[in-house]
């Protein structure tokens, strides 16, 4: 059945009316039977959400129970990504917002804000070689955090990570809202690929493979500790030094498969949403919740570093020491990092 640009018109203004308060009647209905249940909704939100980690990024969040609601924020096809998602038969209640003026709208309340905004590596280039567009993009970013939700968690992906974590703590300083146990590096994906490689070598499960994957996220700087896998293996020198050159030069694989096409996309929301959700299941109070990220840290004479922390209410609530290294990963440790 045809219907007349004028019934059309209707059912536009129809839809309009009601959206918003059928949107807000079912997150009050959600949460509602969440708190009957006793598991907390958090309310999330991605900035760079149109772009390819992002995509992929926010279609999982939607899938994730400990999300009540989702605000996708972007400079370009937000609204087009969450018209999308908004479909999938989820929790999550998904909000799009396009640009700097609805910037502090998408962060208002948040609990969590994940940023993948920024511009990725084409073959050739460094990590190093982004700084200078997304240390902008950044800044940006997380002024609106500090001006809106200055109590969110934040998981920070935009490269180069080992500076772009840096920055983010001078904004906050600046603003007055640092905390540092808030504001974490994501390196989730150095350990996924150092579990995927390990067990490939080993000829087990990934699943079964835990690696800790500490330093930085940067060519040498991401440092595998093989010596601590779990469950504990032994490898030859050619397994250690081709196990830790790959994970080192995942990133890069990817780029130079891509041609020209971007970086890592799909692994990496992986790798976000399993950072993402520990963090959410730190913030619920679940006990034991360890990652590796990039954070402030004691641990060695550099004020940013990767390693083991447990997340809780409050952020990375504990930040582990490096544990012993084997003599291979100590001279990594003092040469390059
Ligand atoms: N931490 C990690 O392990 C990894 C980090 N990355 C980094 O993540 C970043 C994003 O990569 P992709 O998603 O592949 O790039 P992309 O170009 O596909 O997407 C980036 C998105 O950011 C948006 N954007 C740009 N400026 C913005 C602003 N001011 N506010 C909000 N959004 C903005 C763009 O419109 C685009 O949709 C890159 O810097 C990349 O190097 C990538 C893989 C792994
Ligand atoms: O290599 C890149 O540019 C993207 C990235 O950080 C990664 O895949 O680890």
């Amino acid at each position: 059945m045809e219907f007349s640009s004028e019934a059309n018109q209707r059912i536009a203004r129809l839809a309009a009316h009601l959206q918003p308060q059928m949107e807000e009647s079912s997150i009050l209905r959600r949460a509602d039977c969440r708190a009957k249940g006793g598991s907390p909704g958090f309310k999330v939100a991605i900035l760079g959400a149109a772009g390819g980690i992002g995509q992929p990024l926010a279609m999982l969040m939607k899938m994730n129970p400990l999300v009540s609601v989702l605000h996708l924020y972007d400079v370009v096809n937000s609204p087009g990504v969450t018209a999308d998602l908004s479909h999938m038969d989820t929790g999550a209640v998904v909000r799009g917002f396009l640009g700097q003026p609805q910037l502090e709208s998408a962060l208002t309340g948040m609990d969590l804000v994940i940023i993948p905004a920024g511009v990725p590596r084409k073959p050739g280039m460094t990590r190093d070689d982004l700084f200078n567009i997304n240390a902008g993009i950044v800044k940006t970013l997380c002024e609106g955090v500090a001006k809106c939700c200055p109590n969110a968690i934040v998981n920070l992906i935009s490269n180069p990570v080992n500076s772009t974590v840096p920055i983010a703590a001078e904004v906050f300083k600046k603003a007055g809202t640092y905390d540092p146990k808030r504001l974490l590096g994501v390196t989730t994906l150095d350990v996924v690929r150092a579990n995927t490689f390990v067990a490939e070598v080993l000829g087990l499960d990934p699943r079964e493979v835990n690696v800790p994957v500490v330093g930085g996220h940067s060519g040498v700087t991401i440092l595998p500790l093989l010596s601590q896998v779990k469950p504990p293996s032994s490898f030859t020198p050619e397994e250690t030094e081709y196990l830790t050159n790959r994970i080192q030069n995942g990133g890069t694989e990817v780029v130079e498969a891509k041609a020209g096409a971007g970086s890592a996309t799909l692994s990496m929301a992986y790798a976000a949403v399993k950072f993402a959700d520990a963090c959410l299941r730190g913030l619920r109070g679940d006990a034991g919740v360890v990652e590796c990220a990039f954070v402030a840290s004691e641990v060695t004479e550099l004020p940013f570093f990767a390693t083991k922390v447990r997340l809780g209410r409050t952020g990375a609530e504990e930040v582990y020491q490096l544990g012993p290294l084997n003599e291979y990963e100590r001279y990594i440790f003092l040469s390059e990092i």
